[in-house]
């Protein structure tokens, strides 16, 4: 039987309206798709504070972990993830690639200009959808 993994992302949104996207490296899992910043839930913690510490370890700055936008879960060939995405504000620093390929800022409606993990997709659709 397949694993399901927890997985918590964030959308940040900078002042011009930006969301940050962060490209996974060819070392890690789903190499080379974009993604929302974040990570696998850890036991003994929720869900916004698996954000935030992710956040920090992967891009060196401070969020605040804000409401949930989307829940649902998508089946890879290895793995089913339970993918939570949550708004999530910048408090402190500016995010670093520590561990991704590199990170950009890109308005909403040009979102679907980059290959995104495909359990990212619908979410993607969904704030594009909202911001029409
Ligand atoms: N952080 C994040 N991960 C995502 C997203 N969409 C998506 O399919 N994933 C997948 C990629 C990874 O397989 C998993 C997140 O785990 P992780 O960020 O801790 O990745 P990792 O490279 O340490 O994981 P792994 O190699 O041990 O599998 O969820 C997303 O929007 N954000």
């Amino acid at each position: 039987m397949k694993k399901t993994v927890k997985v918590v992302a964030g959308v940040i949104e900078n002042e011009k309206s930006e969301i940050l996207c962060a490209l996974r490296s060819h070392t890690m899992s789903i190499p080379n798709t974009w993604e929302f910043p974040g990570g696998k839930v850890e036991q003994d913690e929720n869900e916004q504070e698996a954000l935030e510490r992710e956040i920090y370890e992967e891009l060196n700055c401070t969020i605040k972990a804000g409401a949930t936008i989307h829940n649902d879960t998508h089946e890879y060939e290895k793995f089913i993830i339970n993918l939570i995405i949550m708004d999530a504000t910048l408090i402190k620093g500016t995010p670093v690639a520590k561990e991704h390929a590199k990170v950009i800022w890109l308005p909403i409606d040009h979102l679907n200009a980059i290959k995104w993990a495909p359990a990212d997709i619908p979410a993607v659709e969904k704030i594009m959808k909202q911001n029409e």
